[in-house]
């Protein structure tokens, strides 16, 4: 059998609502879930019953109550429940890709160079890389119809929809093991929805490993190779 990606083992989530009288709101009990490479794990359950939760305990935004969470990191397994913050930003550039609905827009860089900095970034100063870099973010802008009058310019003022393709782009031109994705395609088109589903499959065929959160049934159904219910890991409903 071979070692999986990710696995996590009796992960328990509270929160403490600290303006309510340390209220304790629970919301896992005992998360047991493992993903191998070339899974794409589909995450259902009604709103509210923690599905974004599970991928921000994965992405290290949370931290769990209880439990552990591994990753096959390059340099070996990881424990991100107890992960320095350097490691955590390692762990972030090289292994843990994590596309939100919404791109955190970085004021006055433009949409080119926001997709191409992932690999820029690992090419340091080296020209023909960063070179490289942007020729591979312009196959990705043009895959996911970002017209080309719009690539020398920030994205601050783009649709919603083509924000959203920009931050597609951006978290997934460097291939990653492990890929987080919560509703990627929620402000797309049918097209762009289309070629969303295209990227996700290649993207496991090519052995990566897949959590994800989509609303839209038809394209988790394309995606999935695993349906897991949240509310498994929970004794009571919100
Ligand atoms: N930072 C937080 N502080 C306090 N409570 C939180 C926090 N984040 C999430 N929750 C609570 O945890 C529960 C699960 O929320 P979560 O967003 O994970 O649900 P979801 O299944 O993704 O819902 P939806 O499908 O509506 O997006 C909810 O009751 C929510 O209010």
């Amino acid at each position: 059998m071979t070692t999986p990606l990710l696995l996590l083992q009796g992960v328990a989530k509270r929160f403490t609502l600290h303006h309510q009288n340390q209220l304790e709101l629970p919301v896992f009990d005992a998360v047991d879930l493992s993903v191998s490479a070339g899974e794409c794990v589909v995450l259902d359950g009604a709103s509210g019953l923690g599905k974004s939760t599970l991928l921000k305990l994965i992405y290290a935004n949370y931290r769990a109550s209880a439990g552990r969470i591994t990753v096959q990191a390059l340099a070996g397994p990881v424990d991100l429940t107890e992960v320095a913050p350097r490691e955590l930003v390692r762990l972030r550039r090289d292994t843990i890709g994590y596309v939100s609905q919404f791109l955190r827009v970085i004021p006055r860089v433009p949409a080119l160079d926001v997709v191409a900095e992932p690999l820029a970034e690992d090419a340091g100063d080296d020209p023909a890389g960063i070179e490289a870099a942007r020729a591979e973010a312009r196959r990705w802008l043009a895959r996911l119809r970002i017209p080309e009058r719009l690539w020398h310019l920030p994205p601050a003022t783009f649709s919603g929809g083509e924000q959203q393709r920009i931050n597609i782009a951006r978290n997934m031109i460097k291939p990653k093991p492990l890929l987080l994705l919560d509703e990627p395609t929620a402000s797309l088109d049918a097209a762009n929805t289309a070629t969303v589903i295209e990227l996700i499959r290649e993207a496991t065929a090519r052995g990566a490993a897949i959590v994800g959160i989509f609303h839209d049934a038809e394209v988790g159904a394309a995606v999935a190779t695993r349906r897991v219910n949240v509310g498994d890991f929970r004794s009571t409903r919100p």
